[in-house]
């Protein structure tokens, strides 16, 4: 869950009327200012400030509805909650159109489309509208494909954060949620609500993942801070048995960034990691620069030395192993009682 600058009364009124939006797909929303046209495909996720779809959006030509793309549309309760998101993906969107000047070619997506209200059932519903992001959570990914690949993805993943630290931004609220894997392994950021531009405060941020929760430095936006969260997670997606008895068994209050260490050192499959995580909890990497090169050395040390990740074996394949070795015990079996196979 994440945690924001607003009272915790009011995030709890705001969580729960975004549990009650709900919109049905085929259902066609038109903003009531910019007057664009969109139809709701399916649901993407529901978070404490919002609720995502995947939308086309619909254009009239010759009086006909035709469809111009997909996008991601998120809906809320109050547009002040969606302000500093809306702020950060104004930013981005700026910078893609200035520095980067490939406005248009494919990779090259705009971050913001569209802001305005709906009526959705009578009330007035305030949203926005930006790229779609293909994929699964990482979790989800690594859950189906195996820890195997965590090197790898882990690696994309430090790599976008990289970008973003390049720009002179930090992310502020990486949590596995926020991080997207495609079928192709490519890796995609959501959710920039904690966009932090450097020196300034992080002010959105998930618990579990902060620095100052751990009490292992301040929530000043530095590359360290992404660092730290990219740690965390790392140990969330490899060790989350023993990260959640150890959170069970501690009180908030307590926390200490010693415990992060010890479980890393302890546990199988952190342990490989252990001189990547223990410089990224301590702060001690100059830039993610570094950070991520050094990732990229050890896991394809780790990738060399260890067995390569499997890809899951083929249903096909599984039937065809078992028939052959079913045929295999029958010949013997048959030959064994005296059989002339070749008869
Ligand atoms: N651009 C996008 N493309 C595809 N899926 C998205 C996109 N943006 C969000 N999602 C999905 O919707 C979910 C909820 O969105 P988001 O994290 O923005 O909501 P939130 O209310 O800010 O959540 P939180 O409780 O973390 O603050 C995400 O975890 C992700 O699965």
């Amino acid at each position: 869950m994440t945690t924001s600058f607003k009272a915790g009364g009011q995030l709890h009124t705001v969580k729960t009327a975004v549990r009650q939006i709900s919109v049905a797909p085929g259902t066609v929303l038109k903003g009531m200012w910019n007057e664009r046209v969109y139809r709701i495909e399916r649901l993407l996720g529901r978070g404490a400030n919002g609720v995502v779809y995947l939308v086309t959006m619909l254009a009239m030509e010759e009086n006909r509805e035709r469809s111009s793309g997909s996008f991601a549309l998120k809906m809320g309760v109050d547009a002040v909650d969606f302000q500093s998101e809306i702020n950060a993906l104004r930013s981005l969107e700026h910078q893609r159109r200035t520095q980067d000047g490939r406005v248009g070619r494919h990779g090259a997506r705009p971050f913001l489309v569209d802001i305005d209200d709906a009526d959705v059932s009578g009330q007035r519903i305030p949203f926005y509208v930006m790229r779609y992001v293909p994929g699964v959570s990482l979790k989800a990914y690594i859950y189906k494909n195996g820890a195997d690949w965590y090197g790898l993805v882990g690696g994309k993943l430090l790599a976008r954060l990289n970008k973003v630290h390049q720009h002179g931004w930090v992310f502020g609220d990486l949590k596995a949620e926020n991080v997207l894997v495609n079928d192709d392994g490519t890796v995609e950021l959501v959710d920039y609500g904690g966009l932090t531009a450097m020196g300034n405060s992080v002010k959105q941020f998930t618990e579990l993942y902060d620095r100052g929760y751990w009490h292992a430095g301040s929530r000043s936006a530095d590359c360290g801070y992404d660092l730290f969260s990219f740690a965390v997670l790392t140990i969330q997606i490899l060790g989350e048995k023993e990260l959640r008895e150890r959170l069970k068994a501690s009180l908030p209050q307590t926390r200490d960034v010693k415990d992060l260490q010890e479980l890393v050192r302890n546990h199988p499959r952190l342990r490989p990691f252990e001189s990547w995580l223990t410089r990224a909890l301590k702060g001690a990497f100059a830039s993610s620069e570094e950070a991520y090169r050094q990732w990229q050395e050890l896991s394809h040390r780790l990738y060399r030395t260890s067995k390569k990740p499997h890809r899951p074996t083929p249903l096909w394949l599984k039937w065809f192993f078992g028939v052959s070795v079913f045929l295999l015990v029958i010949s013997i079996a048959l030959a064994a009682w005296g059989f002339d196979l070749r008869r």
